[in-house]
């Protein structure tokens, strides 16, 4: 019988999360329906593990991964390692140091454990940002992974190729040991820029769709949700209104009640939500700006809502008759996207919650380094499937 088939029908799969910040992967695995616990988390940073911990019961191992044996990982009896280390080595706006960056040691160290390990994973997934598959990183990576006798299929995708309006492009890197294999081997060593084989279609018709890199992913945006699906309070003026009939946002409308703050909600104050018009004199012009109705935003970072450039898009509360400049920013009451709305955009559950003591900041920059769970559950689903 190959290694792990008794386990996948008696037991279930054995699996350690590493960089598990506010458990991202968790709840994919969760949702991608896998039959896997998770056996161990490991974070250095003791804000994401008190997330990580009310939401799971269970506290992540607080340290350096970099400091962990082969004997240690053995004695864990995993089977599959989900990894999503710091990205800050390949982003394009980082310096691009690779392996050269301290930051991307700990994640080399761990795979250099594969070998020594007695009990190596038959599994491992990997996410980082785009850029990864460039870096000096990916090409150690791979060069481990082929040694150790994994096979490996490879990503790029982004949420607006599951319906949902949000634009993160990832790198993701799946590995099977051998003879593990994959339900689609047609596409192994390979990368791929469309869900092709996660989806129950015939792998011979995918092959052109998916090798192709996405020039532009405006072909997905009829098929995802308006924004508005994903926002925790509706816009208190959605009706059009003309730039001379303008009324004031009932800002009132998206005020929490007493009460309310434990039903997911993380508006303490409506007001600390909207754009100061400071923010929007100086920066207007390069803010990307968003309506209810529209069919994508940007990627929020870690840093949105402490600089409004390039960290996220803004939603318009009120939305002008035509979506031009005709009617200024100002009066289209710019407020940030709450730290719900953008966990929702991540397609967390909704019953994600942050613990109280979490300021807004820390919510959004735990949020900025989680993952889309729309993009990783099926990855981990097809990871996980055996080959019929
Ligand atoms: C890209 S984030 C991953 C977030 C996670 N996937 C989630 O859903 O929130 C990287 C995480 O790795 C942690 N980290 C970075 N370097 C580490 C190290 N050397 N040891 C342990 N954790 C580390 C950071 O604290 C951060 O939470």
């Amino acid at each position: 019988m190959e290694e792990g088939s008794c386990k996948r029908q008696c037991e279930p799969w054995r699996v350690l999360e590493f960089y598990s910040g506010i458990g991202g992967m968790r709840y994919s695995i969760m949702k991608a329906g896998v039959n896997a616990m998770i056996v161990e988390a490991f974070d250095i940073n003791d804000v994401a593990n008190d997330v990580y911990e009310y939401n799971f019961g269970h506290r992540p191992c607080q340290g350096n991964i970099q400091t962990l044996s082969a004997a240690d990982l053995d004695s864990y009896r995993a089977q599959a390692w989900l990894l999503s280390p710091p990205c800050q080595p390949y982003t394009r706006q980082g310096l691009q140091k690779g392996s050269a960056d301290a930051r991307a040691s700990s994640f080399l160290k761990i795979l250099e454990l594969i070998p020594k390990s007695s009990q190596p994973p038959l599994m491992i997934f990997v996410e980082n940002v785009v850029g990864f598959e460039t870096s000096d990183t990916h090409s150690i990576m791979i060069e481990m992974l082929a040694k150790a006798a994994f096979v490996t299929q490879e990503f790029i995708l982004s949420p607006l190729q599951f319906g949902v309006p949000y634009s993160r492009p990832r790198y993701f890197c799946l590995a099977k040991r051998k003879p593990s294999s994959f339900q689609c081997p047609l596409f192994n060593n390979q990368l791929l820029w469309a869900p092709g084989p996660l989806l129950d279609n015939d792998a011979n018709n995918m092959v052109n769709e998916c090798n192709q890199p996405q020039e532009s992913y405006d072909q997905w945006l009829p098929a995802c949700l308006p924004v508005e699906n994903f926002l925790e309070f509706k816009n208190p003026t959605n009706q059009v209104e003309t730039s001379s009939s303008l009324k004031l946002p009932t800002i009132v409308s998206i005020e929490v009640s007493e009460g309310d703050e434990g039903n997911g909600s993380d508006f303490t104050s409506a007001s600390q939500y909207f754009v100061p018009l400071s923010l929007i004199k100086r920066w207007g012009a390069a803010m990307d700006i968003v309506y209810p109705d529209s069919k994508r935003c940007c990627c929020f970072t870690k840093s949105y809502y402490r600089y409004v450039k390039g960290t996220g898009s803004l939603l318009a509360t009120v939305q002008p008759k035509t979506e031009s400049k005709a009617s200024s920013l100002e009066e289209q009451h710019l407020r940030y996207f709450t730290p719900r709305e953008v966990a929702n955009l991540h397609s967390f559950p909704k019953d994600f919650r942050f613990p109280p003591q979490i300021s807004i900041r820390q919510r959004y920059a735990l949020l900025g380094n989680s993952l889309s769970v729309a993009v990783v559950a099926p990855l981990l689903g097809y990871l996980f499937a055996e080959p019929s």
